[in-house]
């Protein structure tokens, strides 16, 4: 299966997630201009995928650049591409940090961080779903998830939706409710698109319907991908994570969140450092670039939410359950 970003004879590949589900495009990036337009308009999204962004993008400019000056402010212009996936900033990072060797030792390190998404993912998502057939006593499973998480959200596999491909593998899967995910439709686009491809039952639903699904007993856990996590276990995930964690303590059911330890940012301390990206008004106001709200109307579009860490019962990463004992 294609990676969501590769890297291929001296550019950049990436499925365009704009294009998706009518159309399976990929885009060749050549320049750090054209791959943080990508990134800005979430053509490659996901913190795992935006992880290799960055450290690809640094490899980009380091090929292209002799002047180290000019490589370090492409970095940080990719870092400030998006400002709540810690994965970007982390992956930009683990690349410049090979440039004093030279950029071929860069696109390595890029390389190799491409490399390990897709295992670190596997272990991730395998620890939830192992996590999840202990906790719950129904049999198949009813998952509800929100945004895309999935391998679309990463190099290759996923995060919350490995937890779907590693139950559906083990007949341990009923169904997966899918949110929506509004304004920018991830769930309605994205993860139905990767749940229809890879043959399993789905259902999807405007993100006010996931609470009473909770309420009425339709769902046996929520599995969500994450942004950021805080030192203390905050996570910040696309914005409607947070009602779906109170829901699912209200409703008893465990609420679980799948991402790689580069998620982790250990030098926040808590959700309260966490910078919630805000996006353009028009996301709202507009529906398929046609206006659905008056011309003048307000907005408030936050990119992602916060969940405090006691509404979350598990965090897997790859090397066990965070924090890490
Ligand atoms: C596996 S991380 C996926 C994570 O990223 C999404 O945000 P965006 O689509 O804005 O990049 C969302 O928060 C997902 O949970």
């Amino acid at each position: 299966m294609r990676r969501t970003i590769d890297w291929a004879d001296g550019a950049i590949e990436i499925l365009d997630q704009c294009a998706l589900p009518h159309e399976v495009r990929v885009l060749r990036l050549t320049t750090v201009d054209e791959l943080i337009a990508a990134i800005r308009r979430l053509a490659v999204r996901g913190a795992p995928a935006l992880g290799a962004a960055g450290a690809l993008g640094t490899a980009l400019s380091a090929l292209r650049h002799r002047d180290e000056d000019a490589v370090r402010a492409d970095a940080k212009r990719l870092a400030d591409a998006r400002p709540t996936a810690v994965n970007l900033g982390w992956g930009v990072r683990r690349a410049l940090n090979r440039l004093p060797e030279g950029p071929q030792f860069v696109l390595e390190e890029a390389m190799a961080v491409l490399d390990e998404d897709e295992r670190v993912n596997r272990k991730a998502s395998e620890r939830a779903a192992e996590f999840l057939l202990d906790r719950c006593a129904r049999r198949p499973l009813r998952l509800l998830t929100h945004c895309n998480a999935g391998r679309l959200a990463t190099v290759g596999w996923g995060t919350a939706l490995g937890v779907v491909w590693h139950l559906q593998a083990a007949g341990q899967l009923e169904y997966v409710f899918a949110d929506e995910t509004r304004p920018l439709l991830q769930g309605a686009r994205l993860t139905a698109w990767e749940l229809g491809e890879a043959g399993v039952p789905y259902r999807l639903l405007p993100d006010s319907a996931a609470a009473s699904a909770i309420a009425r007993g339709l769902v046996d856990a929520v599995v969500v991908g994450a942004d950021r996590i805080a030192a203390n276990g905050d996570v910040a995930n696309k914005v409607g994570t947070y009602p779906l964690a109170l829901a699912a303590a209200r409703h008893g059911i465990p609420f679980v969140v799948v991402a790689p330890m580069s998620t982790v940012d250990s030098q926040v301390p808590s959700g309260d450092g966490i910078v919630v990206e805000e996006r353009a008004a028009e996301e709202v106001t507009h529906v398929a670039g046609r206006p659905v709200a008056p011309p003048d109307a307000a907005v408030f579009n936050p990119a992602f939410d916060v969940t405090p860490a006691d509404l979350v019962t598990a965090i897997a990463t790859e090397d066990g359950f965070f924090p890490l004992e």
